[in-house]
């Protein structure tokens, strides 16, 4: 962001990691906690619920807005990611704002630069063994590499007390749960990473997502097949039924939208997977062989040239630490 001209705003916007070090200094003298929220940007309402969980817990809240490109494979959209930074700077305005928002260049996230072919990388990266190649892993294999190097970057510098992420990436947040256990870290401790449900459009559920934007309105009438499709495979695992009926049903119910929709669709996957250790789901097993154990119900759908993700959990989300959706925020 260094090199742009920055819009006019209430909130303090830190370009860079010394001016965002220099205000995390102030707070520590006070000993406030600082809830952080890791964004890349085009606002819309599941960022801001995150934000007034963050706001209603924490002494300060910190949003950073970065679109990083070592999670972008090299064929994939990081040119045409939506960029929308007066727009989001007002968004946080309207909820009474936030106490900084850090907005770094791509030259003070990777001071050696960064290219997006991981064969041609060099330096530190960050890589969460078994977490990352499953899910959305299987179908983004640098993925996980690109937001675990990130986001450590990020707490590095803002040494967040309590983080918020939401539950529309799961396996995002499981993982980078798992990453603070294995690295020790203490800004935030692995029990400070919270999630947050996922925030929905109130007419027909579709996940609040920034690549929304790319669908055509013909696309967005049929957008929430993946979820209707998850809807349904939750029913069908409810009733005692095994995980191949589940995923076989809900295939089916994507591909009859499919052939009504007059918009290219594409199911890249939906699976399910244990929410310990990420692993696929045995296609015979069934509810009673999880018992209390939460299970991830998660797909991926190419509606036209976008491609959206949503998950529900079977079994008690609180289990995973998932918060309850409504807060309360003073401001
Ligand atoms: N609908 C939502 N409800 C709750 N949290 C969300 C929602 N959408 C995104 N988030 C969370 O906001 C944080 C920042 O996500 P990001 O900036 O990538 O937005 P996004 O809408 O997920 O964008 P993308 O279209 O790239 O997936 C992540 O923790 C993400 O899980
Ligand atoms: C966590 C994150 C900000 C890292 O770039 C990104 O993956 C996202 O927005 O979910
Ligand atoms: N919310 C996940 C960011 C990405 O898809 O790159």
């Amino acid at each position: 962001m260094s090199s742009l001209k920055l819009p006019e705003s209430t909130i303090p916007l830190l370009t860079n990691p010394t001016s965002c070090r220099e205000w995390r200094q102030q707070i520590r003298g006070d000993h406030k906690s600082v809830g952080f929220v890791a964004t890349m940007g085009a606002l819309h309402a599941g960022h801001l619920s995150l934000v007034r969980h963050s706001k209603q817990a924490n002494d300060k809240t910190v949003v950073s807005i970065f679109v990083n490109p070592a999670q972008f494979a090299p064929h994939e959209d990081l040119s045409a990611y939506p960029r929308t930074i007066e727009q989001d700077l007002r968004g946080l305005e309207e909820i009474g704002g936030v106490d900084a928002v850090f907005l770094p260049g791509v030259k003070d996230m990777y001071p050696f630069g960064i290219v997006q072919d991981v064969e041609q990388q060099r330096g530190t990266f960050v890589e969460v063994k078994g977490y990352g190649s499953e899910m959305e892993g299987r179908s983004r294999p640098s993925f996980f590499r690109g937001v675990a190097t990130v986001v450590t970057k990020l707490f590095n510098v803002v040494e967040p007390t309590r983080v918020y992420f939401g539950q529309k990436d799961i396996q995002q947040a499981l993982l980078l749960r798992r990453m603070c256990s294995d690295l020790l870290l203490s800004h935030p401790e692995p029990r400070n990473l919270h999630i947050v449900p996922t925030e929905r459009d109130r007419t027909d559920n579709l996940a609040l997502s920034s690549r929304n934007a790319y669908l055509s309105s013909e696309e967005r009438k049929v957008a929430n097949a993946l979820y209707r499709a998850l809807s349904l495979a939750k029913g069908v695992w409810e009733t005692g039924l095994s995980k191949s009926e589940c995923v076989a049903r809900s295939r089916g119910f994507v591909e009859s939208v499919r052939d009504n929709a007059g918009v290219e669709m594409r199911l890249d996957y939906i699976e399910l997977n244990d929410s310990d250790s990420l692993e696929v789901v045995g296609d015979d097993k069934t509810k009673v062989d999880y018992g209390t154990r939460p299970v991830l119900l998660s797909g991926a759908l190419w509606v036209g040239r976008t491609r959206l993700i949503d998950n529900l959990i079977l079994g008690d989300p609180a289990l995973l630490g998932i918060l309850d959706s409504h807060v309360e925020v003073k401001v």
